[in-house]
């Protein structure tokens, strides 16, 4: 039976070092266990402060990297080496540090990449790439250990937006026009993707985040809500901050 997890850490400092922590014991387990480790990377601060917190951390070099999968849930739609692609930022913080398999690192299709400007294209590209590593028993997909995510302040994760299409997409990759969230075109795992992960790690900081992490824990609607939507074969984590779990902590103490 799957179970969720909600951790809540002083700062969003502490919240990157221990989600960093708790990253590298994943792939640590997951390679004892399987060989290798595969793992979902996502955009945005507070994933890019985890990275860097990997970076730095002295147990890091306990992972095989060499055996590590490393797989996008999202990207912006931009050309290779953009900035603001959620690879490029990956890369800075911490990929680029790490002895790495390039083979085994696939960032989701840039805009300048083989499909052009035609993010349709490129989702289905990445889904066949996906196909390409899946797992013995899985026609479509690998074997995700750890599938992380951000939290967007309306409830997104990924590129799935509330009340977006996207948000009822049931193909593995779909492309994202009108993204609330510049910049407006992206590719982005679906929600039916994200929830084949064993676990699925929600982080979130600051107070901004308190409602729509309050709205999800509460029961919210996958559409509404695609952060409600969202859970991991064995395990789903809330890794929160004070400020993020403002709206939840009374509940928590209650559940103690
Ligand atoms: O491409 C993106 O922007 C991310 O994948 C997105 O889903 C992000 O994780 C959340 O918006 C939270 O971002 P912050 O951590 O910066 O608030």
């Amino acid at each position: 039976m799957a179970e969720t997890g909600v951790v809540v850490h002083a700062d969003p400092d502490v919240l990157a070092q221990a989600v960093a922590a708790r990253l590298i014991i994943k792939l640590i387990d997951a390679q004892a266990e399987r060989g290798s480790a595969g793992v979902v990377l996502t955009g945005g601060r507070v994933a890019a402060a985890v990275y860097r917190a990997v970076r730095d951390l002295p147990a890091s070099d306990a992972v095989d990297w060499s055996r590590v999968d490393v797989w996008w849930g999202d990207e912006r739609f931009l050309p290779a080496g953009d900035p603001d692609r959620n690879e490029t930022q990956a890369r800075a913080a911490l990929l680029d540090a790490l002895p790495l398999d390039p083979a085994r690192v696939h960032p989701m299709p840039a805009s300048d990449g083989p499909d052009g400007a035609d993010p349709e294209a490129a989702a289905a590209r990445y889904a066949d790439t996906l196909a390409a590593a899946a797992k013995p028993g899985h026609a479509a997909l690998p074997h995700f250990d750890v599938l992380m995510l951000g939290v967007g302040e309306d409830g997104h994760v990924a590129s799935v937006f509330p009340e977006h299409p996207v948000a009822y997409e049931t193909r593995p990759v779909s492309a994202v026009r009108g993204s609330p969230k510049p910049p407006p075109i992206r590719t982005t795992l679906t929600i039916p993707t994200i929830n084949t992960a064993e676990e699925v790690w929600l982080v979130a900081a600051g107070t901004d985040k308190s409602k729509a992490v309050g709205m999800a824990m509460a029961g919210g609607g996958p559409v509404q809500v695609p952060a409600a939507g969202v859970h991991g074969v064995e395990r789903t984590l809330w890794l929160l901050d004070r400020a993020a779990a403002a709206e939840v902590a009374p509940r928590l103490r209650s559940l103690r």
